[in-house]
């Protein structure tokens, strides 16, 4: 029989307050949970997630001394930045002052943190608790960015447009427009963040949203540098209670919508919690899936495109002609829409959740990355698993009609589609029986080992 976590075996999270970095470590943590452990979530002011959604949990909220300018420059580097520099104190004093006394006195097991609020290892070295760092994106794309800080601090950035096609040596099929990099802000601050999200100095092990069958030989090669064990225990979201964490409402209208689309018909698109794009590639998007004459359904994040009226921005006439066609919504059930019937193809930015979000659910992709990760896995979605297709030149309404008709239409597409099928029911064995079965298993008997 399987052994329970020792009563009062508290574990402390602690997300990164952006979308895609909640979602995991919340899923991580209602997967430790059903484990016998009790979960504190330490978040900061800004971004915070419901506690209402997560009765399981108990939240404690931190002050974060982010100004409103950081606040309103939409710069999550900047912010993520000052978040490390300004929360020490705050969550020192939470863990010894709150925590401890509403749980009452138990001792802390270990403090789980995102791998980019790395301020939380050096509360844990004083505190004299062990810790855990959570990544959130894949091994291969880790390499990646290691590849990128090394160019950057040799001077090498930005790229030449002469090599942006070439293939960055040792790192097949990668080119150098694939390395990661963030768009809105000076590359040194980006390379900043990731330098000190690289350094893991104390914590005991790393926990890796990811799993050995998409990222194999870079997980080895990692794994083989590494000292400390690591963990790869994705995709996190399969583990998931029916608790949602989306900081914005989700529209289930759209579900409905889909129930009257038929069987694989409809392309779902969606650019994540951060990506945005212009007036002009809105119109572009807009048209180009108005001609395809496939039914689709757009997330249009309030924000996303510089404006919260963003239905005044669609084309004029766009609405009009595709009628019922098209499904409008400000943010979705992701998950749920993902895994509808109706869904044959998934236009997406591609970062980490929403790539492993499609894989397990069969779905094939339209890749169109905006920055970070987004360009090394929509690399390996249509060059190495083969299920989706980049659209790599600048968004133009012809070209979006010619490639949504190739996925959701064509044989090569048909292609993809029985691939992605294959690959979602190999993941499914996976987390049966495979890698990731025996790593989570792993990581609970380690943490009851503390
Ligand atoms: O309408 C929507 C749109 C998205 N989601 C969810 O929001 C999350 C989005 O995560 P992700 O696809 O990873 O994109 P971002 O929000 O852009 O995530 C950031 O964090 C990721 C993990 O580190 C990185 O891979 C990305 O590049 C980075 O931009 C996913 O779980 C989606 O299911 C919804 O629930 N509803």
């Amino acid at each position: 029989m399987e052994k329970k976590a020792e009563s009062g075996q508290l574990l402390v999270l602690v997300p990164c307050p952006y979308q895609g970095h909640i979602n995991p470590m919340l899923k991580l943590g209602n997967f430790l949970h059903s484990k016998g452990f009790s979960i504190a979530i330490v978040h900061t002011h800004f971004n915070s997630p419901n506690p209402s959604n997560h009765p399981e949990f108990t939240f404690f909220p931190i002050p974060d001394g982010l100004t409103a300018d950081e606040i309103s420059s939409g710069n999550a580097v900047t912010i993520v930045l000052a978040i490390n520099a300004n929360c020490k104190a705050s969550f020192e004093q939470c863990l010894t002052d709150r925590v401890t006394e509403q749980e009452l006195q138990n001792k802390i097991t270990c403090i789980i943190y995102d791998e980019f609020m790395y301020f939380s290892e050096s509360v844990a070295n004083d505190l004299n608790i062990p810790s855990i760092l959570l990544r959130t994106q894949s091994a291969t794309n880790f390499i990646a960015r290691n590849a990128m800080i090394r160019l950057h601090s040799k001077g090498c950035t930005p790229f030449p447009d002469s090599m942006l096609l070439n293939s960055v040596p040792e790192l097949h099929p990668l080119r150098f427009k694939d390395l990661p990099i963030y768009i809105f802000g000076p590359l040194e601050n980006y390379s900043k963040l990731l330098t000190n999200a690289n350094n893991v100095r104390t914590s005991s092990a790393i926990i890796w949203n990811t799993l050995d069958c998409l990222d194999q030989s870079s997980l080895a090669q990692i794994k083989q540098q590494c000292q400390v064990p690591i963990f790869s225990i994705g995709p996190l979201h399969k583990f998931a209670t029916a608790a949602t964490s989306s900081l914005l409402e989700e529209d289930t209208g759209c579900v409905a919508w889909l129930d009257k689309q038929s069987h694989n018909s409809v392309i779902y698109v969606s650019l994540g919690s951060l990506a945005s794009i212009s007036e002009k590639e809105l119109a572009e998007m807009a048209w180009g899936l108005a001609i395809s004459r496939q039914p689709f359904l757009w997330v249009i994040r309030p924000g996303s495109i510089c404006s919260s009226d963003w239905i005044e921005l669609l084309p004029q006439g766009f609405l009009e002609a595709v009628g019922e066609r098209g499904c409008i919504v400000k943010w979705a059930p992701q998950m749920e829409v993902l895994s509808h019937d109706a869904v044959g193809g998934f236009w997406s930015h591609c970062g980490w959740n929403s790539t492993l979000e499609s894989i397990t659910e069969g779905v094939p992709m339209l890749c169109r990355p905006c920055f970070s990760d987004q360009t090394v896995n929509a690399r390996y979605v249509s060059q190495v698993w083969k299920i989706g297709i980049q659209l790599e030149n600048e968004l133009e309404r012809g070209e979006i009609e010619r490639t949504v008709k190739k996925l959701m239409v064509d044989e090569e597409g048909k292609g993809m589609r029985v691939r992605a099928k294959e690959l979602k029911e190999k993941i499914e064995v996976i987390m049966k029986g495979g890698s990731t079965y025996h790593s989570l298993n792993e990581l609970v008997e380690f943490i009851r080992s503390f």
